[in-house]
């Protein structure tokens, strides 16, 4: 059990992000719910692996309103439907990653379908590399709240878990709590690495 509050939590989690080179530039966004109102959302434009507490802006996870008048991610609106449509979410990572950029390109289905790998089991509730994990993929949009608006007609024809991709643009994932959320990231991203050099080398 961490002794680190969920904001230094996510701080942290920030930082191995960046480390890992998943947010290059100022890509990427993160937060964490704060409760059932409000949640703590990057600022935008900022780089996400050398965000410190001050970097976090509240927002209200209804109508995305921001009490401070500061700016948070230009994908709040993302932060705050995945709140909204996954009351256990408790925190989110956003990231652009060449597997999930790449990725999210080739598969020209509504999702890319993982099964066979062991790895899956770093989802919560998988229990076999027998069962198929479907990580939907959407079209990417400069607009927020019609990408949002997708993504809620969506999940509410098919269930998902976990995270989706956004074609071209990364990975949006979460967890129960900051630590889910980052196991979460590794393994999905460990699996779409997986998954790229199948296909590379199947295709030979
Ligand atoms: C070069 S990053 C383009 C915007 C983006 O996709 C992203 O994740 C970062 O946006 P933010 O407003 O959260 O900094
Ligand atoms: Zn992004």
């Amino acid at each position: 059990m961490s002794q680190l509050s969920p904001l230094d939590q996510l701080v942290a989690a920030c930082h191995w992000i960046g480390a890992k080179g998943w947010a290059p530039a100022t890509g990427g966004n993160m937060s964490v719910r704060e409760d059932g109102r409000f949640c703590l959302l990057s600022e935008s434009g900022k780089d996400k692996g050398s965000l410190t507490r001050d970097d976090f802006i509240q927002v209200e996870i209804a109508t995305n309103s921001v009490p401070s008048g500061r700016r948070p991610s230009a994908e709040t609106g993302l932060h705050t439907l995945i709140y909204r449509l996954f009351p256990d979410a408790g925190a989110v990572l956003h990231t652009h990653t060449v597997n999930s950029t790449v990725l999210s390109r080739v598969e020209k289905g509504s999702a890319l379908r993982l099964e066979g790998y062991e790895m899956q089991k770093s989802l919560a509730g998988q229990r076999s590399h027998l069962e198929e994990v479907a990580i939907p993929v959407f079209d990417n949009d400069q607009d927020i709240d019609a990408l949002a608006q997708r993504i809620e007609a969506y999940a509410a024809a098919t269930p998902f878990r976990y995270g989706f991709l956004l074609r071209g643009h990364g990975l949006t994932c979460w967890g129960r709590d900051v630590s889910e959320a980052r196991r979460h990231l590794e393994g999905l991203e460990f699996l779409f690495e997986c998954e790229r050099q199948r296909r590379l080398l199947e295709a030979l």
